[in-house]
């Protein structure tokens, strides 16, 4: 049994992608510029580059198993695919923003003859109809925080994420329609119904959920002499430990302590662990958890 993923070819999520595969063991083995196609690490699992837009799309007709791709491109494409994991990247809002002079300042300003600009002319319509707002929608492919200026919509529907764009452009957000970022995606069939592909497709999923569980965590690894070693064990918390074990030196009274810890919790840590005699302290990342 083979499986497929499809993951963007370009663009600023195309490398993150890339990477999280990498570090999950499905590393590229051939990929070059011009290939739409690559076989992976594991010969049951091979990769198809992609439009990040059009993912949603392959996934939902089983043209490929897999897929990562945005939330906001899977909403508005109105695919239906299973949601696997978030993969903590490409954090980004759609919102509706007007120019910084307009008096449209919030949803209750907005007329119904308004003419909106927007790459998402599907969330932007039925979010603008929930709120009893009929919207003339045009639509976009890129720069459309440019549109009210030129005089071909009042307002934008865009994806904003530091706010520099919408600033640059005189824009002040009056709404937000979708809070968005990568995920991990199946073909609902495979992924519910079909036993093989499912097992395969859990795999990836477990080793991609393993990535982003180590992205938060460190390893720390120190020398402690024995007579420390309770106060040291009392420090440190631990999912499963601390592992303690005995160092081949002539030091007999030392012995090496490692534990994986939390990254927010490893500055004030490591200060209290060297406050308490721990030496040679190493912080590791980690590329996988399991
Ligand atoms: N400024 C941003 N910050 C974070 N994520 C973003 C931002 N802009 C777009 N994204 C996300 O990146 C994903 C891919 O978007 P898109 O296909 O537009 O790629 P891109 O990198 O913007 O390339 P391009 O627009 O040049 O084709 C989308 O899911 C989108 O939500
Ligand atoms: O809030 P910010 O950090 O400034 O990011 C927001 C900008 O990023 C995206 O544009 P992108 O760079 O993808 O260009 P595009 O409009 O051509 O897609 C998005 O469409 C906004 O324009
Ligand atoms: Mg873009």
């Amino acid at each position: 049994m083979k499986i497929k993923i499809a993951i963007p070819s370009k663009g600023r999520i195309s490398d993150p992608a890339v990477a999280i595969l990498e570090k999950a063991g499905l590393g590229l083995k051939d990929a070059s510029n011009r290939k739409l196609f690559s076989n992976t690490h594991n010969s049951d699992i091979s990769v198809m580059f992609a439009r990040a837009a059009d993912i949603p799309e392959f996934v939902a007709d089983g043209i490929v198993d897999m897929g990562i791709t945005g939330l906001d491109l899977i909403k508005e494409s109105n695919s239906d695919v299973e949601i696997l994991t978030d993969l903590k990247f490409g954090q980004t809002s759609l919102v509706l923003a007007s120019p910084e002079d307009s008096d449209i300042n919030s949803l209750d300003d907005i007329k119904s003859e308004i003419v909106v600009a927007t790459e998402f002319p599907n969330l932007t319509d039925s979010y603008l109809k929930s709120h009893g707002i009929n919207a003339k929608i045009v639509e976009l492919t890129g720069s459309t925080e440019i549109a009210p200026f030129i005089g071909i919509a009042d307002i934008i529907a865009d994806l904003t994420s530091t706010g520099t764009t919408l600033k640059m452009n005189h824009l002040k957000i009056i709404d937000n329609i979708l809070d968005s970022s990568i995920k991990l995606i199946a073909n609902k069939d495979e992924y519910f119904n079909n036993n093989e592909k499912k097992n395969l497709i859990g795999t990836v999923n477990i080793s991609i959920n393993g990535v982003i569980e180590a992205e938060r965590k460190k390893l720390l690894m120190m020398n402690v002499s024995k007579d420390n070693l309770q106060i040291i064990k009392d420090l440190m918390p631990s999912m499963t430990g601390p592992t303690v074990s005995e160092v081949l030196s002539d030091r007999e009274d030392t012995v090496a302590v490692q534990a994986v810890v939390d990254e927010e919790e490893v500055f004030d840590l490591v200060n209290k662990l060297k406050n308490s005699g721990a030496r040679d302290i190493l912080v590791v990342p980690i590329e996988r958890i399991i």
